[in-house]
């Protein structure tokens, strides 16, 4: 195999940071090692943070206590129960992720800062723990723990213990690269961009929730083992929550949605902080200030900067070179082959405390049909959406997919049994490409098969590639070859709009429902989403779509249901509810709405 120029520019940077991380301590005195030992444990630590608050999007308060939940138990069972060092440190590894199953609990049920405060109110009940257990040894912590052993390798040697944490650094490192670009780092991904939206294709956000506390914890348990046989003391104040938020503050400066980043700002910030050691209250207030500073200036960090500037670069050329392509129609699947399912909306209510927004709404959807719903502002159409898609639960009826009952699922289950959706205010990934964004909905597995990310199975490389020649092939139907590797947020609206379509049809649904597909479209694009929406038809997908360009409804739709005010004042073929004196009453006499054109669908004329 021979390597090509970015190839061989990595493999020569490689080479040129193993040989520098080699010859380091040559360079440095027994106090700067020892300093540099400290940064490569945080450095650890704020991979882990990095991987949970920037990959996934989840606030964690909690990772100091997975520090110091495995630097306590190695302590414990060292100098307590006669462990030796590596066991125990294996034992506190097991510790540290049962720590972060538990801090995981509450994010099945919570999230954003209410997250943050249920992992801060953990991170506290640890440290009370520590300070008042006599086993823990109370604000004198514990000491004496023993040197590692390690094939007669002297780890009491700072220096040689540099090396030791250089080597699990390193695999920790690339471990945690491996898992970003796997589509477990994406599905991470995409739950930090929009969770709404990730959970609409299938991402099981709860459990990838937990899963990202638990690798986390990984890295605090590994941190934790480390520590211990560095120090050889553990003590609560290193378990701070000052500590917590100065990690915070490495992972906030280096840039959380990189791991090289959070790398380059633990590292930096723990030099920095023992160079001021001296000066340690403006330190705080000096690490304060930065924070701020960046949170304002640059929000993803050192390392999203070129990012940053990249996707600016993205929006001046956007629409400058690339051009939306024709949509190629699937390929029509024989009559008898058609396999698209019915939906049934039986008696569906929702009320929001006084509001009822929905009420005792039924119809039917036929097999293969594309079924308009109309009606004018807060008639009810997106909240009867939100009810099919597993958004909102209905307060009382039920939603039946060929003739199963499936009210009651969340979004993720109605994705897996073939529900997808777009959404009436565009819900793309921002921080993703729009490759990505297809990547994320075309992979169908399940959660419970993460294991094999853990395991750091080649495998994972061969689906990924297969994944990604799928995404090409959607992306060339769907004519959006020349945006795949750009950002959504800096495209026009009409393009996001298909990318959604192109999205959601990514997941391979029986029952797609469109939320104002025509929203922002011109003439032209409206024709062109007629052709789209029929083709996917044709492939054996029932479309239902809400819709205010009454043109686009009526020429597409076999049957239209009218909704006023939470009601149904209308069901049937286009020619039979425009001639209903109520629909003519509540809607098509609203001025703004009697201008649009009122033909009947070619299907049914
Ligand atoms: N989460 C919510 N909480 C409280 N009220 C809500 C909520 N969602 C919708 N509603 C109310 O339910 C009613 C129906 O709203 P909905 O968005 O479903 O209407 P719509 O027909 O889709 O309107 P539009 O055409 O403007 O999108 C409105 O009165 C709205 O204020």
């Amino acid at each position: 195999m021979t390597l090509r120029g970015p190839g061989k520019l990595r493999l020569a940077s490689l080479a040129a940071g193993a040989v520098v991380l080699y010859a380091l301590p040559y360079a440095l005195g027994s106090y700067a090692i020892h300093v540099v030992d400290v940064a490569i444990i945080f450095a650890l630590l704020a991979i882990g943070l990095g991987l949970v608050m920037g990959i996934a999007g989840q606030v964690n308060l909690a990772q100091i206590a997975f520090f110091g939940v495995s630097s306590y138990a190695t302590a414990l069972l060292t100098t307590q129960a006669g462990y030796g060092f590596w066991v125990a440190g294996l034992l506190a590894m097991g510790a540290a992720l049962l720590a972060g199953l538990l801090v995981g609990l509450p994010a099945l049920r919570v999230q954003s800062h209410y997250l943050g405060i249920v992992t801060l109110g953990l991170a506290l009940a640890f440290l009370n723990w520590i300070v008042n257990t006599p086993m823990a040894g109370g604000a004198d912590g514990i000491s004496n723990i023993p040197v590692p052993p390690l094939f007669g390798v002297d780890l009491e040697s700072e220096y040689l213990y540099y090396y030791l944490e250089v080597v699990v650094f390193a695999l920790a490192l690339a471990f945690g690269l491996f898992v970003v670009r796997t589509p477990l780092g994406r599905r991470m991904r995409a739950m930090r961009d929009d969770p709404l939206a990730a959970g609409a294709i299938g991402v099981e956000i709860p459990y990838l929730r937990m899963t990202a506390f638990v690798l986390a914890s990984f890295y605090g348990g590994l941190a934790g083992v480390l520590y211990a046989g560095l120090i050889r003391y553990v003590a609560p104040e290193t378990f701070s929550i000052a500590n917590m938020f100065l990690l915070l503050a490495m992972v906030i400066v280096g840039g959380r949605q990189s791991l090289w980043g959070c790398v380059v700002g633990a590292i930096g910030l723990a030099l920095i902080r023992e160079w001021l050691v001296e000066f340690s209250t403006y330190a705080q207030l000096g690490y304060g200030v930065v924070v701020v500073l960046m949170v304002v200036f640059a929000p993803t960090g050192l390392a999203g900067i070129p990012r940053r500037l990249e996707q600016m670069r993205d929006r001046r050329r956007a629409g400058a070179r690339a051009a939306l392509g024709d949509f190629e129609p699937y390929p029509a699947v024989a009559e008898g082959d058609v396999r698209a399912p019915s939906l049934e909306i039986r008696e569906i209510s929702k009320h929001f405390r006084g509001v009822k927004a929905l009420n005792e709404i039924s119809f039917t959807v036929a097999p293969g049909a594309i079924h308009g719903v109309v009606g004018p502002n807060g008639s009810g159409k997106t909240t009867l959406f939100n009810v099919i898609s597993g958004l909102y639960k209905a307060t009382a009826g039920q939603v039946l997919v060929d003739g199963q009952i499936v009210s009651g699922a969340t979004s993720y289950q109605l994705s897996h049994l073939g529900i997808a959706r777009t959404f009436q205010n565009l819900r793309l990934f921002g921080d993703m490409t729009v490759r990505e964004n297809i990547l994320v909905a075309l992979d169908r597995t399940r959660i419970r098969w993460i294991w094999r990310y853990a395991l750091w199975q080649p495998g994972v490389w061969k689906r990924d590639r297969d994944l990604r020649a799928r995404a090409d092939a959607l992306l060339t139907r769907f004519g959006l070859t020349d945006y795949a590797d750009t950002t959504p947020g800096s495209l026009p609206y009409g393009i996001q709009r298909r990318i959604e379509i192109a999205r959601a049809m990514a997941s391979e649904p029986r029952i797609l429902l469109l939320d104002e597909p025509a929203a922002g479209l011109n003439g032209e694009e409206v024709r062109q989403l007629s052709e789209i929406v029929r083709s996917i038809r044709d492939r054996g997908v029932t479309v239902v779509v809400i819709e205010h360009n009454m043109g686009f409804v009526m020429t597409l739709c076999a049957r239209v249901t009218v909704l006023a005010s939470g009601r149904i004042i209308a069901d049937g073929t286009p020619a039979e509810v425009v001639a209903t004196p109520a629909v003519i009453e509540a809607y098509l006499g609203d001025e703004s709405m009697s201008q649009e054109p009122m033909t009947l669908p070619t299907e049914v004329q």
